[in-house]
């Protein structure tokens, strides 16, 4: 089996951050692993608090799974501010893991920054150089870009920009553009679409945790970068179409349908 990490923020009610990283695994059968860099009390509705994890204690926890476990593939979400994302960047250039995927999360469903806006550069600089493929939304490549992005023609020159800032590939997901729901892979040579239809739903929430560690778990578990996003964008739109009715906002994904169909889970409700 292989062992996949995630870095992130902790989401109590179960939707996104750690949370969904860890369901995401589970699903694609890998063992998961988890570094927390910030408890945010947040729930389907709305954010009450973020409490940031000081720098050494996310250091410890990186090293204490690095110096026991083999790492196969790391996923990193949230990083609120420069001090953690450079705590996390010195240690990836330590241990060194392969396919990191990075998700730029910024902000939560709701509008609360989960990112300080001032570690913006820090991200560029430190975080981007150091993955094998960065995942942001419309609003993060257009922050990380300083531009518009509209259009699929638009996303790819946004996409060659990200490129330039030293990152191996590049997915930019279309959830915020209107139509199908088209994510647009670029690997320095050439550009792939992965195309699902539009889902009218309001139970969205963890998407993008639930992409990104598809993608990471796919990839430690030796895919090619293509196919690995190609399965995780199956796997995330199923995740919607069934996504879970809990809660009076926005619902989390469902990661028990796929398993579920495949007779993995006994006595399930779904
Ligand atoms: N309504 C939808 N129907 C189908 N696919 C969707 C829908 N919304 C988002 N997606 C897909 O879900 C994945 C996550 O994309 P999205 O742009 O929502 O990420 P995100 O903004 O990081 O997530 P969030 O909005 O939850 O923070 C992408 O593959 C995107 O195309
Ligand atoms: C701790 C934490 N991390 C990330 C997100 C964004 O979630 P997503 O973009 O997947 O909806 C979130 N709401 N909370």
């Amino acid at each position: 089996m292989k062992n996949v990490l995630t870095i992130a923020g902790s989401d109590c009610s179960g939707g996104a951050g750690i949370q969904a990283d860890l369901k995401t695994f589970a699903a694609h059968g890998v063992y998961g692993m988890s570094v927390i860099v910030s408890v945010v009390a947040e729930n389907t509705c709305r954010v009450i608090s973020i409490k940031d994890i000081p720098p050494k204690s996310i250091a410890d926890q990186i090293d204490a799974v690095f110096e026991d476990i083999r790492v196969d593939g790391v996923k990193i979400g949230m990083l609120s501010n420069k001090e953690q994302m450079k705590t996390v960047a010195d240690k990836l250039l330590q241990y060194r893991p392969r396919g990191v995927v990075l998700d730029p999360v910024m902000v939560a469903k709701g509008g609360c920054a989960l990112m300080h806006p001032e570690a913006l550069e820090t991200l560029k600089k430190e975080m981007l150089p150091r993955a094998f493929l960065i995942t942001p939304n419309i609003p993060e490549a257009e922050a990380l870009t300083g531009m518009k992005i509209e259009t699929a023609e638009e996303m790819k020159q946004a996409a060659a920009l990200l490129l330039k800032m030293g990152t191996q590939n590049v997915l930019i997901k279309g959830g915020h553009l209107s139509g199908d729901a088209v994510d647009i892979l670029y690997d320095g040579k050439e550009f792939s679409a992965f195309t699902a239809e539009r889902i009218q739903t309001k139970n969205t929430h963890g998407t993008g945790c639930t992409l990104s560690s598809a993608i990471a778990a796919n990839l430690a578990n030796g895919m090619g970068t293509a196919d690995a996003v190609k399965a995780a964008k199956e796997y995330v739109t199923t995740a919607i179409r069934h996504a879970l009715p809990i809660g009076k906002g926005h619902g989390p994904t469902n990661h028990f349908y796929t398993l579920y169909q495949k007779g993995g889970l006994r006595n399930a409700e779904l």
